[in-house]
């Protein structure tokens, strides 16, 4: 019986659930909340489906909803014959499901997300399509589900991937540990889902959990793929079902009772204990916890990369104040530097009560240019003309703003008004509003203007990384694209991430800020002619003046430096283990 549907719905390919097939679905496009983006191939007839929902893949009601809906239009799409689903995420495939759906939920909600993923995992495991993952990330509890339901496998090195729902007091649904059976056998899918088991890419490869290793998932999945599209489509999918077909029935008997089940036991309060308890050690696993956080400065933290610890020695430019709340968290958070600009006399007061709040440690606080502004830098024994000139070493940006016309009014100041020539200095966005992001776009037209040259974009990009992935309703097609091209190496964003060139980096740094820059300057060059005048040219002249800011980021820009010419990365270990610096 069941294999008499799926061969009406192979004969057929007719729409299923009333979904509109598109005629021509070649090229890449993105989710309406841009959580992914397809990119078919219209010579191999794969698709790739790459997630890339902030900051883990954890997959909630809607993004399953969309994801669903996408994979079941590619499973009804006549010239898709492969369909790969990865990640954008540096270090993770899927965090599973989305555990703040399970936490204190609401039932009509809860009823709705489960049933999106039981027909998220259905549509997945009986795809008529070669289905697989290209898991370059963490794959735990869902994540593992969703992988489990493809047809093959491919993990990066170091990565885990399991079904850990009892770490979370919750019990994997019987399909789930069906298709975990079907894979690595009874007694070790026993084993594994009783215990939680987490097993790095190497010690699934040795259970079958997955098919094999690479450092490039995605690739060796293409590469795969071709294998399998060499045979006829008819063939191997009809084996496929008759391989599956009794673990598909029995969930589709079962999904209704599978419903019931898992809206009544999590609401329970010792499930919701547990689910609290987990959530709570997921959160304190940071390293770098924030001291003062009140919610807008949480939800920056949340869609940047980096905590605000990391930038806490950092001059901080907060533009378009509208009541300062911001400044506060920062200062209040450990910034040591906070230059407030402010354009509206409205906001006056409130800035004043700040200022005089946090007197000692607000380095400058200025409106823009024509306002008195300059003369409070001159009371802070700085020449106005010094702060015409590009910053030193890092600016962050935080436009706080709440609705599109202050949007395009802060990005007419900083095109217009802002005092400063950025060049090359390396821009961080922060930001508690989505929609903020927009002015990026509004930036990008800036680089026809020498005020702010493409490359002190980039950096803003390298940095923003993170933020413009989360850009709702920015399609790639358009602005994304785009600012991606400018991005002067692409491996750099790697670098950023990579934490041993951090440290290698702040060595040579710690070394590097002990003696004065003249000092130090002609013994680089002795190594490595150019490295000088590029530090001079980046403006990082007067090492004095920025000794106190982070090193980090710091590293950064050196790093930056050394592999943008000619010179290797190299350069930075061996600076670093001259003890004469
Ligand atoms: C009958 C009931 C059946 C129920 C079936 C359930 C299946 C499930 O999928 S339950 C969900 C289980 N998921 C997990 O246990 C994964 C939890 N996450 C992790 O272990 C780690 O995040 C990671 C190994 C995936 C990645 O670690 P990494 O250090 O790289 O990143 P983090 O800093 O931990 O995470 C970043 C960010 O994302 C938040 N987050 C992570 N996972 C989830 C999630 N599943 N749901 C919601 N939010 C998640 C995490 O808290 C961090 O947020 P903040 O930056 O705000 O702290």
């Amino acid at each position: 019986m069941f294999l008499r549907n799926v061969m009406r719905k192979i004969a057929s390919q007719k729409s299923l659930n009333g979904l509109a097939i598109k005629k021509n679905y070649f090229g890449t496009t993105s989710s309406l909340l841009d959580d992914f983006s397809i990119n078919a191939n219209e010579k191999t007839g794969v698709s790739v489906i790459t997630m890339s929902k902030t900051p883990a893949n954890s997959l909630n009601l809607e993004f399953i909803q969309e994801l669903s809906m996408a994979i079941q239009k590619l499973n009804m799409e006549k010239s898709c014959r492969g369909i790969i689903l990865t990640s954008s995420l540096p270090s993770i495939f899927s965090a599973g499901l989305d555990i703040l759906e399970m936490y204190q939920p609401e039932p009509d909600r809860l009823e709705k997300f489960w049933t999106e993923f039981q027909e998220i995992w259905l549509a997945l495991y009986s795809s008529p399509k070669t289905v697989m993952s290209a898991i370059n990330g963490h794959s735990p509890a869902g994540g593992c589900i969703i992988a489990l339901a493809t047809d093959y496998r491919i993990m990066k090195p170091k990565f885990t991937i399991g079904l850990n729902e009892t770490m979370l007091g919750i019990v994997a649904p019987f399909w789930a540990e069906d298709s975990m059976k079907a894979v690595i056998g009874q007694r070790r899918s026993e084993y594994s889902l009783q215990l939680g088991k987490l097993y790095t890419a190497e010690e699934a490869l040795q259970i079958n959990l997955i098919d094999e290793i690479s450092d490039n998932p995605l690739q060796a999945c293409e590469d795969e793929m071709m294998n399998w599209l060499k045979l006829p489509d008819h063939a191997r999918t009809l084996t496929k079902f008759q391989n599956r077909g009794h673990i598909i029935e029995k969930m589709k008997k079962g999904r209704k009772e599978d419903l019931e089940k898992f809206v009544k036991f999590i609401p329970r309060e010792g499930i919701q204990m547990a689910l609290g308890t987990y959530l709570d050690n997921l959160k304190s696993r940071k390293k770098k916890q924030l001291k003062t956080c009140v919610s807008d400065v949480e939800l920056i933290v949340r869609k940047i990369k980096y905590n605000l610890e990391d930038y806490t020695k950092t001059t901080f430019f907060y533009l378009g104040a509208q009541d300062g709340i911001l400044a506060e968290n920062l200062i209040n958070s450990g910034c040591k530097k906070v230059i407030v600009t402010e354009h509206k006399k409205s906001n006056e007061e409130h800035l004043n009560e700040i200022q005089n709040r946090f007197r000692e440690k607000f380095l400058r606080f200025t409106r823009f240019p024509n306002s008195r502004i300059i003369e409070e830098y001159k009371l802070d024994g700085l020449e106005e003309k010094n702060w015409h000139t590009q910053p030193k070493v890092a600016v962050i940006l935080t436009l706080l703003t709440n609705d599109r016309s202050k949007l395009s009014l802060n990005s007419y100041l900083l095109r217009k008004q802002f005092p400063f020539n950025f060049g090359r200095t390396p821009i961080f966005l922060l930001t508690d509003n989505t929609e903020s992001k927009v002015i990026l776009m509004n930036e990008t037209n800036l680089q026809t203007e020498k005020r702010i040259p493409s490359r002190a974009l980039s950096y803003m990009f390298l940095y923003d990384r993170t933020l413009l992935a989360e850009i709702p309703r920015l399609k790639p097609s358009q602005k994304y694209t785009k600012l991606i091209k400018i991005q002067p190496k692409s491996d750099l964003v790697d670098l950023l991430y990579d934490e041993d060139k951090f440290k290698e980096a702040e060595v040579f740094l710690k070394h590097f800020f002990n003696k004065p820059y003249e000092r130090v300057i002609p013994k680089i060059e002795k190594i490595c002619p150019n490295l000088g005048s590029e530090l001079i040219d980046m403006n990082i002249t007067m090492l004095d003046r920025v000794k106190d800011l982070d090193f980090r980021i710091i590293g950064e820009i050196f790093r930056l430096v050394a592999s943008n010419d000619n010179y290797s990365r190299n350069i930075i270990r061996v600076l670093s283990s001259r003890h004469e610096f």
